[in-house]
């Protein structure tokens, strides 16, 4: 099972590399402006799960919401530590 650091390790190698066909390089390359308005769409979309759909599906929007945090950090340049320094 991947963990946040995981999977921030993973996003991390994608965005030095750049291999063709990332979501992540795409993501990255399209901005924090755009990457803001994802993190939105996929806050209200956990939401409405939360709120109308199983645990499971609350969970999968809930994991996409994290993703898109990520990609929200390195277009930053934050690490997690820099995050969970405020947790
Ligand atoms: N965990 C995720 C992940 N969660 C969410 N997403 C993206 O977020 C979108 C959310 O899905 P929705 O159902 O809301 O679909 P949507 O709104 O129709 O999506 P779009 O049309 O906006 O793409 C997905 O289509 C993916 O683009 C993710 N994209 C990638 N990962 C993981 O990140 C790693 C790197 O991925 P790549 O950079 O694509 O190689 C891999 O391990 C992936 O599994």
């Amino acid at each position: 099972m991947k963990t946040f650091d995981d999977l921030y390790a993973e996003l991390a190698e994608k965005a030095a590399a750049r291999p063709e066909g990332s979501g992540t390089v795409a993501a990255l390359d399209a901005g924090v402006h755009t990457i803001g308005k994802k993190i939105v769409e996929e806050a209200a979309e956990a939401w409405m799960a939360a709120e109308y759909e199983s645990n499971d599906r609350a969970a999968e929007e809930i994991s996409q919401l994290l993703y898109h945090l990520q990609v929200l950090m390195l277009a930053r340049g934050l690490r997690p530590a820099d995050v969970y320094a405020h947790l």
